[in-house]
C-alpha cells in the first residue's frame, strides 16, 4: 500500500455487494463483491469478456446492474438520477479505453468538458487556466492544448485522456486498459506517470489491464475476474499462493515470468529492456 492519504487510509472507498449483470442470456457477473481501499492502485485483471469494463461501468453508474449493491464514498450509486448522484460523480475521473476524446473539441477543450458539466459558473479564462494546468501535469507539451485529437500520438492521446479525468481534482480515478497500444517505452512511463500522481495527488487507482508489467511496476493489489465473479484479490505473492488454474497461468506463464524478471530487475536498480523517458510518446 501507498503512503498517501494519512488517517483514512485503507478504509473501502468502492463497494460492491452481490453484483449481478445480464445481457441478454448472457451472465457477466453473478454475486460480484469487491472492496477497494483508499490509497490504493487496485489492478484489475481477468480473460478478455470477463466483465471488467462492464464493472468499471457499473461503478461509475454507466450501466445498470440486474441486482447487487454499489456503494462509493458511502454514497449508493445504484438507481439515482444523475443530479442526485452529481456531488459523488464529482469526486472521480474516468479514462476509457483508447482515451475517447471528443475529436472536435482540442486537447484543452476536452479537458474543459467536466468543468462545463459541473461548474458552469467559471469564467472562459479560468476553465482555460485549469485546463492548460492539467495538460502540463499529465507531461504534455502546453502546445498540445490547443492541438485536435488526430494530431496526437498514442501516447499523447492517453495523456490528453488522463488530463481530462483529472479535470475536477478527483480523489477516485479510473482507467480502463491505460497502456493498451502503447509501445513497452510508452506503457513504462505511463505508469510512471499514473504512479506518480497518484502519490502526489492522494488518488485511489481502479486500473483495469492486460499488462503484468503494470501490475508488477505500481499495483498495490489485484483483483482477478473469472466465473463471473471476483475470485481473488490481494498482492501479487498473495495470489501466487493461490492454485486457480487462471491465476496460474496468468501470472506464472511465460509472460508472467517475464515481468516478474523486468521488475526484479527495477528494484535491483539494475538496467531493464523498456526505461521510463521523460518525454510522452
Ligand atoms: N451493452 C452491452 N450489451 C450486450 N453485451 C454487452 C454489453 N456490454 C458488454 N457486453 C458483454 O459483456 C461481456 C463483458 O464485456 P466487457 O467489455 O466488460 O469485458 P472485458 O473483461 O472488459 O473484456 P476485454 O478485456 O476484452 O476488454 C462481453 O461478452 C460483452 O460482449
Amino acid at each position: 500500500m501507498s503512503d498517501v492519504a494519512p488517517g483514512r487510509e485503507g478504509e473501502p472507498i468502492i463497494r460492491v455487494e452481490g453484483l449481478r449483470n445480464v445481457f441478454g442470456d448472457q451472465v457477466v457477473h453473478e454475486n460480484l463483491d469487491l472492496e477497494v481501499r483508499r490509497g490504493e492502485i487496485l489492478g484489475v485483471v481477468g480473460g478478455s469478456g470477463t466483465g471488467k469494463s462492464v464493472l468499471m461501468r457499473s461503478i461509475v453508474g454507466l450501466q445498470t446492474p440486474d441486482a447487487g449493491q454499489i456503494h462509493v464514498f458511502g454514497e449508493p450509486t445504484i438507481g439515482r438520477e444523475e443530479t442526485e448522484a452529481v456531488d459523488v460523480r464529482k469526486r472521480w475521473g474516468v479514462l476509457f479505453q483508447g482515451g475517447a476524446l471528443f475529436s472536435t473539441l482540442t486537447v484543452a477543450e476536452n479537458v474543459q468538458v467536466p468543468l462545463r458539466e459541473f461548474y458552469r459558473d467559471l469564467s472562459p479564462a479560468l476553465m482555460a487556466e485549469i485546463a492548460n494546468y492539467k495538460v502540463v501535469m499529465t507531461g504534455l507539451p502546453a502546445e498540445a492544448g490547443p492541438k485536435y485529437p488526430a494530431e496526437l500520438s498514442g501516447g499523447m492521446k492517453k495523456r490528453a485522456g488522463l488530463a481530462r479525468a483529472l479535470a475536477l481534482d478527483p480523489e477516485l480515478l479510473f482507467l480502463d486498459e491505460p497502456t493498451a497500444g502503447l509501445d513497452p517505452i510508452g506503457a513504462a512511463a505511463f505508469d510512471e506517470l499514473t504512479r506518480s500522481l497518484q502519490r502526489s495527488l492522494g488518488l485511489t487507482v481502479f486500473l483495469i489491464t492486460h499488462d503484468l508489467d503494470t501490475l508488477h511496476a505500481i499495483c498495490d493489489r489485484v483483483a482477478v475476474l473469472a466465473d463471473k465473479k471476483v475470485i481473488a484479490v490481494g498482492t501479487i505473492p498473495e495470489l501466487l499462493a493461490l492454485d486457480h488454474p487462471w491465476i496460474q497461468e496468468y501470472f506464472n506463464g511465460p509472460r508472467g515470468r517475464a515481468a516478474v524478471d523486468s521488475a526484479d530487475r527495477v528494484a535491483a536498480g539494475q538496467p531493464t529492456p523498456s526505461p521510463a523517458p521523460a518525454e510522452p510518446r
